[in-house]
C-alpha cells in the first residue's frame, strides 16, 4: 500500500479498519452491492461515526434508498446521504469554476447532519439541508428521472399543437369548396395559426392552476388540505410550461415578421386602387405606380400588441433562470412573475381579438366558433375573469385570510395524507412543490411563508425551491 500510495498526489492509502478508527467521518465511496460484503465485518468499529453514503443508484423508485440499506447494515453508525449530485468531474472542478454547486444532505441525526454540511461548506460547496433520511430516496431519484417537469408540457403543446392544425386544415381547405389559401402556404401562413393557437393556450394553461388552486381553496374553506396529485403536479410544471408557450411565441413572432406584406395580410393594409376614368380613351400607354400600403389601425396595432407581448414575455422569461430570480428580492420577483405574467397574457389576447374581432362580428353565432382567433381567446379571458374576480373583495378578502391560516368552520380537510405528491415526509425538497397541502396556488403567491414550501410562481418555478430549513 505504501508502495502506491506515492501515486495518490499525497492521500495517505490504509485499510478499511485502520481508516475507520482514525476518522470521524468515513465517506463510503463504493458501489451498493458491495455495500454488505465490504462493511459487516467492520459495522461495530464504525458505531457512533459519521458514515456518509454518496451512491447512486440505477432504478427508480425503491421502497429502500441506498442510504437507507446502509443505514440497516451499520445500526450503531449516523448514516448521512450526500454528495452523491456532484460528479467526480465537478468536484475536480470547483476550485476553478467560481461557483458552489449545491451538495444535499440528508440523515437522521441531526449533529451528523451539521457535521457533513460543514466538510461540504468547507470544500467549497453550497450545502442543502434535506432533514431526515427518508429524504434520500428523492436525492436518488432525482439523479435517475430525465426532465421530468418537462415532459408534461411538451407532450400538451404538441396535442393542442396537433388538434390546432387538424381543426386550421379542416376549416380552411375541407369545409370550404374555395380555399383562401393555396396548398404552398401550408409551411408559413397557415402553421402560424396553429403555432399561434398552441402559445396562447400553453400561455393561460401556465396561469390556469393558479387560479384553480384558489377556486379550491374556497371550496375546501382552509389551505390545509393536499391539492388533488394532478393539480400539484400541474403548479410543479408551470415554469416549463411557460417556456413552452414562449418558443412558441418566438417562432410565431419570427414567422409573421417574415410574412408582413399586403399579400399575406390583406386586412392589415390600405389599398392602392387606380381608377381609370370610363371616358378616358388612352392615346400612349397607362402607367400605373401602385404605392401607399401602409398599414391600417387594425395591423398596426396588431403589431403593437404582440410586438409588447412577445418583449414582456421575454422579460418573464428571463427572471425564470434561475440566476436572475435569485438576484431579484421578493417583491420584484413576484411583481415580473405574477403582474406582468397577466400582463402577457392579457397583451396577448388583446392582440388575438384586434385580429379577429371584425370577423367574429360579421360570422355572428354560432358560426364564430370556427374562428381561430376566437377560439385562441377563450381559455386566455376565462383565466383572466378568474383572476380578477380573485383580486377584487369580497373574493380577495376570503382568500386573503384562507392563505393566512384561517379556516371556514366545517372546513373541507378530505384526507390529509391521501393524495398530494407522494413527498410529504420531506417537503423541503429541491424543486418540490410539496405546496399539494400549503401551497396558495396563486401564480406567485401572496403569502412569502407559503412559498418556502409553496407552489412558486407561474413561470419562475420556485423562488425559494432552496430555501434550507
Ligand atoms: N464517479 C462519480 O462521478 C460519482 C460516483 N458516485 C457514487 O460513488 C460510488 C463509487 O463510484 P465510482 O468511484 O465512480 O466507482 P468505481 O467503480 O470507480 O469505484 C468503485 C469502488 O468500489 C470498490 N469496489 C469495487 N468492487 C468491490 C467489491 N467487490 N468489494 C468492495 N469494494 C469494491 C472499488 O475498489 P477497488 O479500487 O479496489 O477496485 C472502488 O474503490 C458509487 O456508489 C457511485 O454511485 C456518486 C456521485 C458521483
Ligand atoms: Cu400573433
Amino acid at each position: 500500500m505504501s508502495a502506491l500510495g506515492d501515486s495518490f498526489c499525497g492521500v495517505e492509502l490504509v485499510s478499511i479498519r485502520e481508516c475507520i478508527s482514525t476518522s470521524d467521518v468515513v465517506i463510503v465511496a463504493i458501489h451498493r452491492e458491495y455495500f454488505r460484503s465490504t462493511l459487516q465485518d467492520v459495522a461495530h468499529l464504525l458505531a457512533d461515526k459519521v458514515v456518509v453514503d454518496v451512491s447512486n443508484r440505477e432504478t427508480l423508485k425503491v421502497a429502500q434508498s441506498n442510504a437507507e440499506y446502509l443505514a440497516s447494515i451499520l445500526p450503531g453508525a449516523s448514516v448521512v446521504k450526500a454528495f452523491n449530485s456532484v460528479s467526480a468531474f465537478a468536484m475536480d472542478d470547483i476550485s476553478e469554476s467560481g461557483t458552489s454547486p449545491a451538495v444535499y444532505v440528508a440523515g437522521n441525526d441531526p449533529e451528523a447532519r451539521e457535521k457533513v454540511i460543514i466538510l461540504a461548506q468547507a470544500m467549497g460547496f453550497r450545502a442543502v439541508n434535506l432533514g431526515l433520511l427518508k429524504a434520500s430516496r428523492w436525492m436518488e431519484d432525482d439523479l435517475l428521472s430525465v426532465f421530468p417537469l418537462w415532459k408534461m408540457p411538451i407532450a400538451l403543446a404538441t396535442a393542442i399543437f396537433v388538434l390546432a392544425w387538424v381543426f386550421v386544415v379542416y376549416i380552411y381547405f375541407i369545409n370550404r369548396d374555395k380555399p383562401p389559401y393555396s396548398w404552398e402556404q401550408l409551411f408559413m401562413k397557415v402553421l402560424n395559426k396553429p403555432v399561434c393557437m398552441t402559445a396562447i393556450a400553453m400561455m393561460a394553461l401556465t396561469y390556469l392552476p393558479g387560479q384553480l388552486a384558489s377556486v379550491l381553496q374556497i371550496y375546501y374553506g382552509t389551505k390545509h388540505r393536499r391539492f388533488p396529485q394532478f393539480m400539484d403536479f400541474w403548479l410543479k410544471c408551470r415554469k416549463q410550461m411557460g417556456l413552452v408557450s414562449f418558443f412558441l411565441v418566438i417562432i410565431h413572432a419570427v414567422l409573421s415578421v417574415m410574412m408582413i406584406s399586403p399579400t399575406y395580410y390583406g386586412s392589415w393594409f390600405h389599398k392602392a386602387t387606380v381608377t381609370v376614368p370610363a371616358n378616358s380613351t388612352l392615346n400612349s400607354a397607362l402607367v400605373l405606380t401602385v404605392s401607399k400600403h401602409w398599414m391600417t389601425w387594425k395591423g398596426e396595432s396588431a403589431c403593437l400588441l404582440g410586438t409588447l407581448a412577445f418583449v414582456l414575455m421575454g422579460v418573464v422569461a428571463v427572471t425564470s433562470i434561475r440566476s436572475v430570480g435569485d438576484s431579484l428580492n421578493w417583491s420584484e420577483w413576484r411583481s415580473v412573475q405574477s403582474n406582468l405574467g397577466y400582463i402577457v397574457l392579457a397583451v396577448s389576447a388583446a392582440h388575438a381579438t384586434v385580429m379577429g374581432a371584425q370577423g367574429w362580428y360579421k360570422r355572428g353565432f354560432p358560426k364564430v366558433f370556427f374562428a381561430v382567433t376566437f377560439l385562441s381567446v377563450l381559455l386566455p379571458f376565462l383565466v383572466l375573469a378568474m383572476k380578477l374576480a380573485f383580486s377584487l373583495p369580497p373574493l380577495s378578502g376570503y382568500l386573503r385570510k384562507i392563505r393566512r391560516g384561517w379556516e371556514r368552520e366545517g372546513a373541507r380537510y378530505g384526507d390529509l395524507e391521501g393524495g398530494g405528491n407522494g413527498q410529504q415526509a420531506y417537503c423541503n425538497l429541491p424543486g418540490s412543490s410539496g405546496g399539494a397541502r400549503q401551497g396558495n396556488g396563486d401564480c406567485c403567491g401572496d403569502n412569502i411563508e407559503l412559498e418556502k414550501s409553496g407552489s412558486g410562481a407561474a413561470f419562475g418555478g420556485n423562488k425559494n425551491a432552496q430555501v434550507t430549513f
